[in-house]
């Protein structure tokens, strides 16, 4: 059937387009068509771009892209395939992925299938075909926002291709995620243990963590455990007597972590109680780019979102604790808002009646390509938290150095070590 036999009171319908035909569409009205790549049908999310050029296996299983499309801006993705070591989590998390080239045949021999076999199993829709720089280009310019990827019966109604508009609404009726509260949607129902591994296998821990899952990535509680350190890992709805319940009683080494996470840190609150809970015990906490979010909360600072955020493996990171500069893993859409180039007091402590504070706060860690904060570190209570990922499993391992720094923030149970000179140089003040 030809749009010339339909009545006049449907003037954009067409015929049914082919079976591999998909749209990528944007909560602006802009259009791309692909070809249906994975699943096929209908799937929404905050269209999102990473520039890794390695580790998408990694990246699809982190639960932190719950309710995002991810773009891939490397050209030419799939050539390892996929295999049964590497994911991150139990599933994948990525609503969408939108592609340039899908490698047509795996060469790994790694791999046990394929990326596109994977995405069917999974029932996960992608668009190839697409130009993924330009996508960039518009997300950069205009910002991260919504998006449906459409494919199959998905695009088709009694037998004709549905007008744009009714997808780009169906797009703009989706939810957005600014204010979206993910966390209880992606953590574990269950606790469980991860026992120190490799040399320490079997031996008595160095340490105990209870690491809150939020969306935890596999790769955190390994990087722990080859340090020797034993892992609880629990619900998101744990509390602070859970978590005290599985501390050792007898003082050795032991702390609190909060992982990575999907959603908007400002949506959080029970998370944010159960954290002062911590840090009004003194126990040494450490948190990972959702925990991040929330300490700076927890101490008091806002979060805000950032126009498209940052997502990749190549990000510069000055440790003003050291001056040194790391390459990074970055997966966040969000940040803190705390003063960047000066020392600042939590500003929970002025809300604070019970006589306790949580003291002198810097920004440890900052992003150099746009100065976002990207680590704090309490200089009063013994508490850190970095808004990247040392435990990247693709990598860059530039930074972990950081769950050295928690064993030891653990041992001590004293905050963590800066250099006079640092906090100086933060407060504006001249040595002498
Ligand atoms: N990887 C993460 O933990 C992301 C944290 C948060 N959801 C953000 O987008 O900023």
């Amino acid at each position: 059937m030809t749009s010339s036999s339909l009545p006049s009171t449907a003037p954009s319908a067409a015929a049914a387009p082919a079976a591999d035909v998909a749209l990528l569409v944007l909560e602006d009205g802009t259009v791309a068509r692909g070809r249906a790549y994975g699943a096929r049908g209908a799937t929404f999310g905050e269209i999102v771009f990473s520039t890794g050029m390695t580790g998408y296996q990694e990246t699809l299983t982190d639960p932190s892209y719950h309710r995002q499309i991810v773009v891939m801006t490397a050209p030419h993705v799939g050539n390892t395939g996929v295999n049964d070591e590497d994911p991150e989590s139990g599933k994948i998390w990525v609503s969408g992925y939108v592609l340039r080239d899908p490698a047509r045949r795996v060469s790994s021999w790694r791999a046990d299938r394929s990326l596109e076999d994977e995405l069917v199993a999974q029932g996960v829709v992608g668009i190839s075909e697409v130009d993924t720089r330009k996508l960039t280009r518009h997300l950069r310019e205009l910002g991260v926002m919504r998006a449906g990827v459409f494919s199959g019966d998905a695009l088709v109604r009694d037998g004709l291709a549905r007008p744009v508009a009714e997808l780009v609404a169906q797009v703009q009726a989706s939810p957005a995620m600014a204010g979206a509260n993910l966390a209880p949607e992606v953590t574990t129902t269950e606790a469980y243990v991860v026992e120190p591994a490799g040399t320490f296998a079997g031996a008595e821990p160095v340490a105990t963590v209870v690491a809150v899952d939020l969306g935890i990535k596999a790769m955190t509680p390994a990087r722990l455990a080859e340090r020797g350190v034993r892992v609880h890992v629990v619900p998101q709805s744990a509390t602070i007597d859970d978590v005290e319940a599985l501390l050792p009683v007898d003082g050795s080494p032991a702390g609190v972590f909060f992982s990575n996470g999907p959603g908007d840190p400002s949506s959080a609150g029970h998370e944010i109680e159960l954290l002062r809970g911590v840090l009004d015990r003194g126990i040494p906490f450490f948190g990972i780019c959702f925990g991040n979010q929330l300490l700076g909360r927890a101490l008091g600072y806002g979060t805000y979102k950032l126009g498209y955020g940052h997502r990749g493996i190549n990000q510069p990171v000055m440790d003003r604790t050291t001056n040194k500069v790391e390459v990074t893993a970055h997966n966040h859409g969000f940040a803190v808002d705390a003063p960047v180039d000066a020392v600042s007091t939590a500003p929970y402590d002025a809300e604070r009646t019970d006589g306790r504070a949580y003291g002198r706060v810097i920004v440890s860690h900052v992003g150099l390509n746009d100065r976002v904060v990207e680590g704090l570190t309490a200089l009063d209570v013994p508490a850190f938290s970095v808004q990247y990922h040392p435990e990247a499993a693709a990598g860059p391992h530039d930074s972990a150095y950081l769950f050295d720094r928690f064993v030891e923030l653990m041992t001590t149970r004293e905050p963590v070590t800066v250099p006079a000179e640092a906090i100086h140089a933060l407060a504006g003040e001249k040595e002498n």
